[in-house]
């Protein structure tokens, strides 16, 4: 008898795709998963501010991480559902110790817990300054903040960070991404944007100053459109970042979430990946404004993940997730979300990408299109089915009992 697989496998062949090759590619993209869906962004340190850094988890969903032990456990949940190795996007405040470091004073060994857990399961560590929740991001202003001291402060955590991420990286034989994001900006129409934007500059210069080796650390700096409390302007804006990541050699990342809500971001990859040497992506669905909803198998995602595919890009791009809802099982979130992102990619990988190329190339605008819409209706589940079979992992309906089961058990967390 002739399994789904094969005739799947048989089906692809006849276009020309290996799907052997594409479910191997696949199974080395790691995908960096992000603490804060577990928790609602809510961290674990003993004190905090009140700003949000205009971010925003909406919901009170039962089973929400209250502690570094519970979130692990929800992890380890996760990951055992997600085909594949893949990795964590730690922020600082999820730091795991007894003390009450402030920001500026964080150590890696107020992370050992996380790196202990994260070397026993050969998951890699990536990280970022958390610039937000805190008394002195209040103004929603840090790193540009016209307050000298104020400015300092932000920049020793930063640095703090680096050195982190550089002892993560160092731990784990892997590179450490470490993402610089800060919410800074104004409320209202500013009259003096140059004043604000050249102190994030020179205070970014400052911040990435120490060296680390490469090999253990990359910085990428992320921008943003608006905030909830800074609508009428964003200090490090896209143009703002472009420039400065060109300008340091280091990596931009982007958020699908901080642009126009017209705006392709997957249109924005091979245009930025020309100036920059590497990308990190925040894949996220955003909903009429930065609302961070889980990502959906949707055209967005997969003009992304082909982009990423067709345009070569996979080497030097870095994929992390940044969704954050909390009116659904936060496990399910990140399950749901991490697999529609691997959908996405087997998808673009299982595309006739040589054929296609050649019809756009010979100007054969009929021939690309009769391609694509043709190609919708090949067997790609039976392919992800056979990838998660392999990697042991469920799918349809086992799938969705063991998100609920889970779920079931995490519920009375209160
Ligand atoms: C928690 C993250 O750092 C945050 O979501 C950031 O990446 C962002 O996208 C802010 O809008
Ligand atoms: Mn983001």
């Amino acid at each position: 008898m002739t399994t789904a697989y094969e005739q799947a496998r048989a089906a692809f062949a006849e276009w020309g795709v290996d799907t052997e090759s594409a479910m191997a590619t696949l199974a080395r993209i790691p995908i960096s998963v992000h603490c804060w869906q577990g928790d609602d962004v809510g961290g674990f340190e003993r004190k905090s501010g009140a700003s949000g850094g205009g971010i925003q988890a909406t919901g009170n969903h039962p089973g929400r991480a209250r502690t570094p032990d519970e979130l692990r456990a929800d992890l380890d949940f996760a990951y055992g559902l997600i085909p594949g190795r893949h990795r964590l996007n730690l922020h600082a405040f999820y730091m795991d110790t007894d003390e009450t470091p402030d920001r500026d004073q964080i150590e890696l060994r107020h992370f050992t817990p996380w790196l202990d857990w994260a070397r026993d399961r050969g998951i890699g560590l990536d990280f970022n300054p958390t610039f937000f929740a805190h008394a002195k991001a209040d103004d929603n202003l840090t790193l540009s903040h016209p307050d000298a001291g104020i400015r300092d402060f932000w920049i020793e955590h930063g640095q703090r960070c680096r050195e982190i991420a550089a002892g993560f990286g160092k731990a784990q034989g892997s590179q450490c991404v470490i993402n610089h994001w800060v919410p800074d900006g104004s409320k209202d129409i500013p009259v003096d944007r140059m004043a604000a934007r050249e102190r994030l500059w020179a205070s970014l210069d400052r911040m990435l100053t120490p060296q680390h080796d490469r090999a253990h650390m990359l910085d990428a700096v992320e921008s943003k459109l608006f905030g909830i409390g800074v609508e009428a302007m964003t200090v490090g804006s896209h143009e703002f970042y472009l420039g400065y990541a060109i300008h340091r050699r280091i990596a931009l990342c982007l958020d699908m979430g901080h642009f126009h809500p017209t705006e392709s971001v997957a249109d924005k990859l091979s245009a930025v990946a020309l100036s920059v040497p590497d990308l990190l992506l925040h894949v996220s669905r955003p909903m009429r404004w930065d609302s961070d909803h889980v990502i959906l198998l949707n055209d967005d995602i997969l003009a992304m993940a082909q982009e990423l595919v067709f345009a070569g890009l996979l080497p030097r791009t870095r994929i992390g997730l940044d969704f954050f809802d909390a009116t659904i099982s936060r496990t399910a979130a990140w399950v749901i979300g991490v697999r529609n992102m691997q959908k996405a990619l087997l998808r673009a990988l299982l595309l006739p990408q040589d054929r296609l190329k050649a019809a756009e190339a010979a100007l054969d605008f009929t021939q690309r299109l009769a391609l694509t819409e043709e190609l919708k209706d090949l067997p790609f589940a039976a392919i992800w089915a056979e990838h998660c079979a392999r990697a042991d992992r469920p799918t349809g309906a086992t799938l969705v009992a063991d998100l609920a089961r889970y779920q079931a058990s995490v519920a009375g967390r209160g």
